[in-house]
């Protein structure tokens, strides 16, 4: 699971594509956001979904809650990976382990100013039941949890990596130019990225942002792991 690239908001199959032949591992899909401000239908993630052969991974992205809800969601979309970004609870998470022992789960760890303390809490009570953890950068403006195109303090996450008995991805403003600085200072399992590899008038994902995120993540991963071996 060390070096995993996970890239954000699939729009539609043509997006799949480029994300896939640029290198990138797993395809994240928003749905079931609380603003219904979804890219895609759910007709059309499960289509792509369908396709995605197995050397990739469609993760749905979402604020589900309930752990009945997710599991329904997730075989009515074919996905065999969650990432949420809601308040889910210990017990719903616990839950959902019992009724989906299959299922990959994400659990996001949303870092505001001063909250490292509330975050470990979370790592402590919920790691027995999920598979990776994913800090995300909270805006405060807005009150966004995800997808805000935004940094946070890294060594927050650092500190996370430590504790965290379950690897962690490392999500939140990540772009071509950053990423590899963020996985050198931060040495996450994963990155993820979604704003920050789109065109800024179409919305896009921009090939050559992909093509140079997919690169430099494999990079500063490389590093990593020879300086691990050294
Ligand atoms: O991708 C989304 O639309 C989304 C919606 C709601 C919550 C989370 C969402 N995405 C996650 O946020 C990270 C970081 O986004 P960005 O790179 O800062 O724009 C993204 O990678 C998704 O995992």
């Amino acid at each position: 699971m060390q070096g995993l690239i996970q890239v954000a908001g699939v729009i539609d199959q043509a997006e799949a594509d480029l994300i896939r032949e640029e290198g990138a591992d797993w395809l994240g899909f928003a749905l079931r956001l609380p603003a219904k401000n979804e890219d895609l239908s759910e007709a059309d993630a499960a289509a792509i979904v369908k396709e995605i052969q197995p050397e990739h991974r469609g993760v749905v992205i979402t604020y589900l809650t309930d752990a009945e809800e997710i599991k329904t969601f997730c075989e009515e979309l074919g996905v065999t990976a969650i990432q949420l970004h809601g308040d889910v609870t210990g017990e719903e998470l616990r839950k959902l382990r019992r009724i989906a022992p299959d299922l990959y789960v994400l659990k996001s760890l949303v870092v505001k100013q001063d909250n490292l303390d509330e975050l470990t809490t979370i790592v402590d009570e919920a790691a027995e039941w999920v598979d990776m953890f994913i800090t995300d950068t909270f805006n405060p403006a807005t009150g966004a949890k995800g997808a805000t195109g935004l940094l946070h303090d890294w060594s927050i996450s650092a500190e996370l990596v430590r504790i965290s008995p379950k690897p962690l991805m490392l999500a939140g403003g990540l772009n071509p130019d950053n990423v590899a600085a963020a996985i050198t200072e931060v040495r996450p399992a994963a990155v993820d990225a979604h704003t920050g590899l789109e065109d800024p008038v179409t919305r896009r994902k921009d090939r050559t942002k992909v093509r140079k995120f997919v690169q430099e993540a494999r990079r500063a991963f490389a590093e990593l792991e020879r300086g691990a071996k050294a």
